[in-house]
């Protein structure tokens, strides 16, 4: 991503503020990013830009060096893909749900991936043929998640997945992914408000903040005791938002 900026519009579309200048950032190797901040800092904007869901003002996107304009969108979304904080089931069943992925993009449905997942995730005891629309949130969120890793992405751009979550299914989740970074040599971008969360599933952070966009490696960042941190970060004080 270089030089990616981006503003928030009003109801005429015009530019209204401006959410964050200049981001250039790049992912060279498999990576486990936290991405953190405060409310309203532009989190889930940067997510949705990273997945062409939304575009920005100024700068560009690349992937192994293809710029995103150059890019089948629906082509970048398997390999970048994004999963929401609020999961939203499409009509039919848990099974219909898993298999809309592969229907969409035309790949075969892997039913064995699919019964590991949600077993990983401790969701082996629904009924696949329950109403996806009467799962509970919890539910929906790791059933969102493992429709989205049903594409076999490289890079998955995770939206606070945890949020509905109870511990054990968080930690669950956590083991999952990154199982899978270190087993299939995946990447992820996890936002997230839990710095715990961030400390375990993170080798970097990148804090939102001021408009910008701030990396720091894990090691030194958690080097500071994390209610500092989220003094800092999570919960800036009013006007000592760090620049
Ligand atoms: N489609 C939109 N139209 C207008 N404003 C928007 C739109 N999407 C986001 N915003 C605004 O942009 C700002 C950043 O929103 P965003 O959801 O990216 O922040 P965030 O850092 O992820 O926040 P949180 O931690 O609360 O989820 C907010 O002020 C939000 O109201």
């Amino acid at each position: 991503m270089r030089n990616v900026s981006k503003s928030i519009r009003d109801q005429e579309g015009q530019p209204s503020k401006r959410l964050f200048s200049n981001i250039t950032v790049e992912i060279t190797r498999p990576e486990r990013i936290a991405l953190i901040g405060a409310s309203g800092q532009g989190k889930s904007t940067l997510l949705r830009l990273m997945a062409l869901l939304d575009a920005p003002d100024d700068g560009e996107l690349r992937l192994d060096g293809k710029a995103s304009r150059e890019t089948d969108p629906r082509q970048w979304r398997m390999e970048a893909a994004y999963v929401a904080q609020q999961a939203v089931m499409l009509p039919g069943s848990i099974e219909d749900n898993l298999r809309t992925v592969s229907v969409l993009h035309g790949t075969l449905y892997n039913q064995e991936l699919a019964a590991r997942l949600m077993e990983q995730l401790g969701l082996d005891y629904l009924d696949p043929g329950k109403q996806a629309s009467d799962c509970s949130g919890g539910e929906k969120q790791r059933i969102s998640l493992i429709r989205t890793m049903l594409l076999q992405p490289r890079i998955l751009l995770l939206d606070e997945i945890t949020a509905s979550l109870d511990v054990n299914s968080a930690r669950r989740v956590e083991e999952l992914l990154t199982g899978w970074h270190s087993e299939e040599g995946g990447s992820y971008i996890w936002v997230t408000h839990d710095l715990e969360q961030a400390q375990r599933i993170s080798d970097k952070v990148w804090v939102m903040s001021g408009g910008g966009l701030h990396e720091y490696p894990g090691e030194s960042f958690f080097s500071v005791p994390i209610d500092m941190l989220a003094k800092q970060y999570i919960q800036p004080a009013e006007g000592s938002l760090p620049q």
